[in-house]
């Protein structure tokens, strides 16, 4: 047994299993590989725990939460609301990555029976790779079964003229800070820029949005449309259409030209312009592979090449681009850890869709939760999606202000949801639900799509009066009571 949790460097060179990347999904395929017998190494260059603890959803969810939980009692009736401590919030938030130490992690890597190198590693060659440690000692570690690449995605910087030198956010800083800034420029429009621009503002950074185009534009359009509106009635500056044109730092904070002609002064610009994969330095080209690029891989997480897997090498979570979510990356390391398993062990392999050891869901039901206020959740296609993938879908929204639950739940609750049944085979393919509090609604969504629950079964699924997921019953009497009939 080889000492673990520390680094091990002088020790066991030749392991069943070398993850590269101890962030969430790393963790989760080193798991899935130990509980199945197989001696596993790995190697994390920063943190174990990688980002969605330290400068992701953990942090920025523990930034919001505080803001959301205040207008939602400000939305109760009689409840005196007082103010937001800003300090108490950013120190909430350091408790929650536990300072940026990855102790506990490391603890959890010991107990399970992990080895951790800490080092930078790379490819080397076939089921090879060498990892360099802080001081520029190297060693090589072996695998004999499996080489899994979870080295994750880190921000784009954009090419905007004067941006990489102005000491720019990205969402490592948007989510650390330890200080709020007075005014905040956020450049995108996407999902982090939305978020951090709500926990910011609620923090009272005077926050200004730059987006090309609407916000949140991957959703249904109702989406970005009411989380627009929701955040310049808090005071935001949100301009769609633009673009930062020019950004420079100078003695008194950062000047930005935007695309539109006007000129912005703000204290920080936070980059949330979308990501890069985690591949630039990873020695792809010494196995056949592409530096820098997003790795294709099969439904078991093999890498392709050439469009053809390559036995012994699995990238899982975000750098292989199939859904960009700490869940998703963790759904796709449960069964890349249990196909290595099965492959090394000479057992069956379930690669059928929806068997054990593919990642069906991540073409069919990615379930997302945008934690701004109000919140979005959605799952499976969109009405864009669905076009462009050609399929005859019903569409039916209903107004989330309408109802019983939601008329007692807060004072003018504003909201939308809306599903979308594949017309062929009479089962639920996408659902969106906007509103406060609406996160909890989407397991079921989830489960309707993947479980390809059809919707006159859906009928007999009857939710509680009053509640916000009394949506699914005013959906279905958008669908038509004659979609309760059993088809034939
Ligand atoms: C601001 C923000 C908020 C988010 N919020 C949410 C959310 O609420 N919910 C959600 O589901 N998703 C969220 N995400 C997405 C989520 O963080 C990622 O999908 C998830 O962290 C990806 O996990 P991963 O294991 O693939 O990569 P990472 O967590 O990035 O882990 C990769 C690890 O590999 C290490 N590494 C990289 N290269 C090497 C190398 N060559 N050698 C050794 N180690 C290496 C890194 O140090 C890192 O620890 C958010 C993202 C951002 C930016
Ligand atoms: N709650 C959550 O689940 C959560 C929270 C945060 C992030 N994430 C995930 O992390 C990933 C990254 O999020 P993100 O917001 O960085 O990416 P994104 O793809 O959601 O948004 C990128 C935004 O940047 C804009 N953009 C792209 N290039 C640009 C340029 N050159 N100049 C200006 N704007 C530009 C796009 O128009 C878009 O608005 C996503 O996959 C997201 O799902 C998830």
């Amino acid at each position: 047994m080889t000492e673990t949790g520390s680094d091990v460097a002088g020790q066991q060179q030749e392991y069943d299993v070398v993850v590269v990347g101890a962030g969430s999904t790393g963790e989760n395929v080193a798991g899935q590989a130990v509980a199945g017998g197989l001696s596993t190494v790995v190697v994390e260059a920063e943190l174990v725990g990688g980002d969605c603890s330290y400068w992701a959803c953990m942090p920025s969810k523990a930034l919001l939460r505080s803001g959301s939980a205040r207008r939602a009692a400000q939305r109760a009736a009689g409840v005196e609301v007082g103010g937001l401590d800003a300090r108490a919030v950013l120190d909430h938030r350091d408790e929650v990555t536990s300072h940026w130490s990855d102790d506990s992690q490391v603890s959890w890597l010991e107990q399970t029976g992990i080895d951790l190198v800490r080092g930078h590693g790379r490819l080397t060659g076939e089921r090879e790779v060498t990892v360099t440690a802080a001081d520029g000692s190297t060693r090589v570690l072996r695998a004999r079964h499996a080489v899994a690449l979870c080295t994750g995605s880190s921000a784009t910087v954009p090419d905007v003229p004067g941006l990489r030198d102005s000491r720019s956010w990205t969402s490592h800083d948007g989510t650390s800070a330890g200080e709020v800034p007075g005014r905040l420029v956020v450049v995108g429009g996407g999902v982090v820029a939305c978020e951090l621009a709500t926990a910011w503002s609620d923090l009272r950074s005077t926050v200004t949005v730059l987006a090309r185009s609407e916000l949140l534009s991957g959703n249904e359009d109702f989406a970005g449309r009411l989380v627009r509106e929701a955040l310049v009635e808090r005071g935001v500056d949100v301009r769609t259409g633009v673009q930062a044109s020019e950004v420079r730092r100078g003695p008194d904070g950062v000047r930005v030209q935007v695309s539109d002609g006007s000129v912005l002064e703000a204290d920080e610009v936070l980059v949330a312009a979308g990501r890069r994969p985690g591949t630039d330095d990873l020695g792809l080209a010494t196995v056949g592979l592409e530096d820098g690029a997003w790795l294709d891989v099969d439904d078991t997480l093999r890498v392709l090449r050439d469009g053809e897997p390559v036995d012994w090498l699995y990238a899982v979570g975000d750098l292989n681009h199939r859904a960009m979510l700490t869940h998703q990356g963790k759904y796709q390391a449960r069964a890349a850890g249990d196909v290595i398993v099965a492959r090394a062990t000479g057992a069956a392999v379930d690669d059928a869709p929806w068997g054990a050891h593919v990642a069906t869901a991540d073409a069919r039901a990615v379930p997302q939760v945008v934690f701004t206020d109000p919140e979005v959740a959605s799952v499976g296609l969109t009405t864009a999606a669905a076009q462009e993938a050609g399929l005859d879908v019903r569409v039916v929204d209903h107004d989330l202000a309408s109802l019983a639950g939601t008329y007692v739940h807060a004072q003018g609750y504003t909201g939308q949801s809306r599903l979308l049944v594949d017309e062929a085979r009479g089962v639920v393919v996408g659902a969106t639900f906007v509103g406060q509090d609406v996160a909890e609604l989407l397991h079921a969504a989830t489960i309707a799509v993947v479980g390809e629950v059809p919707v006159s079964r859906l009928w007999h699924a009857v939710p509680s009066y009053p509640t916000i997921s009394e949506t699914w019953l005013r959906l279905l009497e958008a669908l038509g009571r004659d979609t309760a009939r059993t088809r034939p």
